[in-house]
């Protein structure tokens, strides 16, 4: 039984989505399991809310099939009669960053909304309410308005009406993005308890890698309509494959091409090759490293640009680093320390403490000696495009 109206209908959320609109397609597929929770990212545009609106069935599939705990929720494919069950049908329960509970009704009416709607009692749908409003930390205050509930209460009655309608899967559209940092966090903890006891699946479009950490198994990287990277939250943070996962993430990414002995052959570069771990493809095959840029060891060549070279300048990689020369370009405040830019590399970047960066053995158009150690560079390879 759910924590509902007791009708629960939990079971896999099974996708293979094609949008079409205007010039842009979405065209994705994947898997949401009962009680897990997927985050979906992606640079604006990507076609997150597409996705969202074909798996909710506000927006029409121009191929595929929307699936939930075995039931078809929307299909069209070629020779199969095209269908969209009506939305009470679904069961899609859908939850965004406004809370937009119905103003001529208290809270406990809110909440009682969906079970009522789907024909329970009402003296049954009133004990659901305030079953709820307890269960979201709001007992007793049943009787209050919109009006007088903060944000985040007015986001707690959301969450309950939402989930006493007794949804099959969740659609969670930054849910807590308009929340103080401390309502998010209680709300976050709220949501994805409640997620699991129920068993429902749930997609999370989020830009905020606190939910990832906080909330998400998975998570699908959108970009341009398609699934560009999909794993488990740690495997995508620590080893993203694309340069949104990658900033993301807050790591610095660099393309190359697989080589043998666990390194990357680099274009452009100042070194032939870094070193790392991690999947590689085959030698000759396309695939990224990335590396967190406070992982960067800076410290001072002694000699400006131009004089005469000395080991390192070159690039040397040994098995356990890589080790260059660089000169500092440009610096730029980052959120947690300074970045700093190289003429030879644009591509690469390193940060340190605001209070190393006053040393003027970094200042611009300073040589310096880098290092980057095998461990702290992941390989990740792009799912190809299509
Ligand atoms: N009403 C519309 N009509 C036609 N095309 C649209 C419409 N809405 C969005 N699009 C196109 O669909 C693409 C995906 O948009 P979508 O809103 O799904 O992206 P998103 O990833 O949710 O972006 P954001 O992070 O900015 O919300 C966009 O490139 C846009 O050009």
């Amino acid at each position: 039984m759910s924590g509902g109206s007791g009708r629960g209908i939990a079971g896999a959320l099974r996708c293979r989505i094609e949008v079409a609109r205007g010039d842009f397609r979405l065209d994705a597929r994947f898997e949401v399991s009962p009680g897990e929770i997927v985050a979906v990212i992606g640079p604006n545009g990507a076609g997150k809310s597409t996705l969202l609106g074909a798996v909710a069935g506000t927006l029409p599939l121009s191929a595929g099939r929307v699936e939930l705990g075995g039931r078809t929720l929307s299909r069209r494919e070629p020779g199969s009669p095209t269908t969209l069950l009506p939305r009470s049908a679904r069961r899609v329960g859908h939850l965004d960053q406004r809370a937009r509970l119905f103003p001529h009704l208290d809270a406990a009416a809110n909440i009682a909304f969906g079970p009522r709607s789907q024909r329970v009692p009402r003296t049954r749908a009133v004990r659901v309410a305030h079953d709820w409003l307890e269960r979201v930390g709001l007992a007793g205050r049943g009787s209050a308005r919109e009006d007088e509930l903060s944000g985040g209460q007015q986001q707690r009655v959301a969450i309950a009406r939402t989930l006493a309608a007794d949804p099959g899967a969740l659609l969670l559209d930054e849910p807590f993005a308009a929340l103080d940092v401390s309502s998010a966090q209680d709300l976050r903890r709220l949501v994805a308890d409640e997620i699991r006891r129920l068993g429902v699946p749930a997609l999370l479009v989020t830009h905020d890698p606190v939910d990832l950490i906080a909330l998400a198994d998975r998570v699908l990287v959108l970009e341009g309509g398609r699934i560009a990277q999909s794993g488990a939250v740690a495997e995508v943070l620590s080893a993203p494959a694309t340069g949104f996962a990658a900033e993301f993430a807050g790591r610095v990414l660099v393309a190359g091409v697989a080589s043998t002995g666990g390194s990357l052959r680099l274009e452009g570069a100042p070194v032939d090759r870094i070193r790392g771990s991690g999947p590689l493809p085959r030698p000759g095959l396309t695939a990224v490293a990335s590396f967190d840029p406070t992982a960067v060891r800076v410290s001072s060549h002694g000699r400006r640009a131009g004089e005469a070279p000395m080991p390192g300048d070159r690039g040397d990689s040994d098995g356990s680093s890589t080790v260059w020369a660089g000169t500092v370009s440009a610096l730029s405040a980052s959120r947690t320390g300074v970045r700093l830019a190289f003429a030879e590399w644009p591509e690469f970047v390193a940060e340190v403490p605001v209070s190393r960066a006053l040393d003027p053995e970094i200042a611009p158009g300073s040589r310096v000696r880098l290092e980057l150690r095998a461990a702290d560079v992941t390989f990740a390879v792009p799912l190809p495009p299509g």
